[in-house]
């Protein structure tokens, strides 16, 4: 596997890569044109917030799995893209926030207190103290907009400065506010009515793009000041350009800029804005944390597994992805069987999750099963990224559910494909903590552990014939490590399911299936 780090990461991370055998070559700044004529040959790509990883990448990127992003904001990743070619986005949320709260708190208190003007006018060797007089925090309104990680974590630094705290974040639970006792706001329009300084938190999206702009400036307090550590253009530009030139803004802190990285913002030329270069997660700290997080995380997208930090993928901690881990192997075997049965195009998939695995997340466990069935015909071009878009891009609808009765399980899933040709049912149960079984399929009851190559016969119920299969089996050098038989309980029929040491070739599955009784035969892999 080969993997381009194509923006620095802290050599913690590069290291860790090195050492798992992975082909890691670094290519920082490279032209685009350079980058697009190199990506074809990568199974992964490493990329900070300058690198945009957009459909133009992906259509040269043959090759890519996994987009690993050292930090936080997605923007710069096209995840559509991703997710229909079955790309994997990791990143590392929690790797820098501490950095990112701090660095809005320091550009907080450099613009309150005119720092970085003051600190260039006495390295000019001058000593003016009348011209840096600032502003105090305390007592003082702070308008967070977006309560998560980060904009939480300045909640409460400032409040240990005596601020009282508001915030506008529609998508938090009033407990959160409570818990953080921070005043919860409904309209952002009141948040900057009531605020002193109004400091912007949240992602940067369609909604967000511009969210503070000319309107909302007219509703601020004479003097109000902002704070940007979030993405460029969230507040927007021009207006605060306006702002600021015409008084209503006293001041504003900005790490993030709309066309970075490219220094051309007519912001740069005013006196009453502080400005870095995009610094909000640049401590030796946070790149230790994200570099070794990114790392990782590319490993083990890159071997399959389902990664906690997924953006394209249901969120889950990753406690929580090890609970789930055996249900996953469930869903995942029973998906699989299917198709190697049947050829009959799927319409509708109904999944009931029973018992104890209906407290479980089922959009991930749907995900497994899905993967399952599609792996059969599409071979690794399906992962828990594109298995749902795979099922919806061939019209199946999919319908999930819980029973609380789970009949003699603790936990069991049944699955019921509906088909042009009739229904086809199959259920799969967890026996102990970690032991998948399958218990039913089309109505026949089993008790069978799906593992490696097996058999499936349907034969004709009838005296002699597990001896006969034993025999044509032996015949044909397969030898036969399990063996469960289940008599239908409506025609004279009786499946079998063997486990077999080896794979079953075409001619022993022709000549087994001509064996008198025996009424058809499949070799299935799990
Ligand atoms: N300057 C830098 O170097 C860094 C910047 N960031 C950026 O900081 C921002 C926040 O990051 P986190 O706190 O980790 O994200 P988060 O996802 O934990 O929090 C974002 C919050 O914004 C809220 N939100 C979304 N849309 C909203 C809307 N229309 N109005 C009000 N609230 C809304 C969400 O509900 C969520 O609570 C992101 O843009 C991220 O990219 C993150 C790390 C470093
Ligand atoms: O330092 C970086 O790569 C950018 C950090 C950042 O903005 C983020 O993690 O969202």
């Amino acid at each position: 596997m080969k993997i381009l780090i194509a923006e620095h990461i802290a050599d913690e991370g590069i290291h860790f890569l090195k050492q798992t055998g992975f082909n890691v070559d670094i290519k920082l700044k490279l032209s685009r044109e350079a980058l697009l004529d190199c990506i074809g040959v990568y199974d992964a790509i490493i990329v900070r917030s300058v690198t945009k990883v957009n459909e133009e990448l992906y259509e040269h990127a043959t090759n890519l799995k996994v987009v690993g992003r050292a930090g936080n904001g997605v923007d710069n990743i096209e995840m559509d893209g991703a997710t229909k070619r079955g790309i994997i986005v990791v990143n590392t949320p929690d790797a820098n926030t501490v950095s990112a709260a701090e660095h809005t708190i320091g550009l907080m208190l450099s613009m309150c207190r005119n720092i970085p003007r003051a600190n260039a006018h006495i390295k000019s060797k001058q000593w003016d103290r009348t011209l840096f007089r600032g502003v105090e925090l305390m007592d003082k309104t702070l308008g967070i907009v977006g309560l998560g990680r980060i904009g939480s974590m300045v909640a409460t630094r400032m409040q240990s400065f005596g601020m009282n705290v508001i915030a506008y974040d529609p998508y938090i639970r009033r407990e959160r506010f409570d818990q953080l006792k921070v005043t919860r706001i409904d309209e952002l329009g009141e948040l900057m009515r009531q605020s002193d300084i109004v400091t912007v938190h949240t992602p940067k999206t369609k909604e967000t793009l511009g969210i503070i702009g000319a309107e909302e400036f007219k509703l601020c307090k004479k003097g109000v000041r902002v704070v940007n550590c979030a993405r460029g253009g969230i507040i927007d530009e021009a207006a605060l350009h306006e702002a600021l030139e015409n008084g209503t803004v006293a001041g504003a802190a900005i790490d993030v800029l709309k066309d970075e990285p490219h220094p051309i913002s007519p912001l740069l030329d005013l006196d009453q804005t502080v400005i870095t270069p995009h610094l909000g997660a640049d401590t030796y700290e946070a790149q230790k944390n994200v570099g070794e997080a990114v790392a990782l995380e590319v490993f083990e997208a890159l071997q399959g597994k389902l990664v906690a930090n997924a953006v394209n993928l249901p969120s889950l901690k990753s406690q929580e992805l090890e609970a789930l881990h055996p249900y996953l192997k469930l869903a995942e075997y029973i998906g699989k069987i299917y198709h190697q049965i049947r050829r009959d195009a799927v319409q509708k998939i109904e999944l009931i999750y029973k018992g104890e695995v209906g407290k479980m997340d089922k959009t991930t466990l749907t995900l497994a099963y899905l993967k399952g069935l599609y792996e059969i015909i599409l071979e690794d071009s399906v992962n828990y990224v594109n298995a749902r878009y795979i099922a919806e891009s061939r019209g199946v609808t999919i319908v999930e559910g819980t029973d609380t009765i789970s009949g003699n399980y603790t936990s069991s899933i049944a699955a019921k494909i509906h088909t042009a040709n009739g229904i086809f049912t199959l259920e799969g149960a967890l026996f102990g903590k970690d032991e998948p079984r399958i218990v039913d399929m089309n109505g026949y009851a089993f008790d069978v552990s799906p593992k490696g190559n097996m058999l499936l016969i349907e034969n004709i119920d009838q005296p002699g014939m597990i001896g006969k299969i034993g025999l044509t089996l032996g015949n044909e050098c397969i030898n036969i490590s399990t063996m469960n038989v289940s008599l239908s309980k409506t025609s004279a029929n009786a499946l079998m399911f063997l486990t077999v040491d080896a794979p079953v070739s075409t001619e022993s599955l022709e000549v087994i299936r001509k064996t008198d009784g025996i009424k058809n035969a499949w070799s299935l892999k799990m």
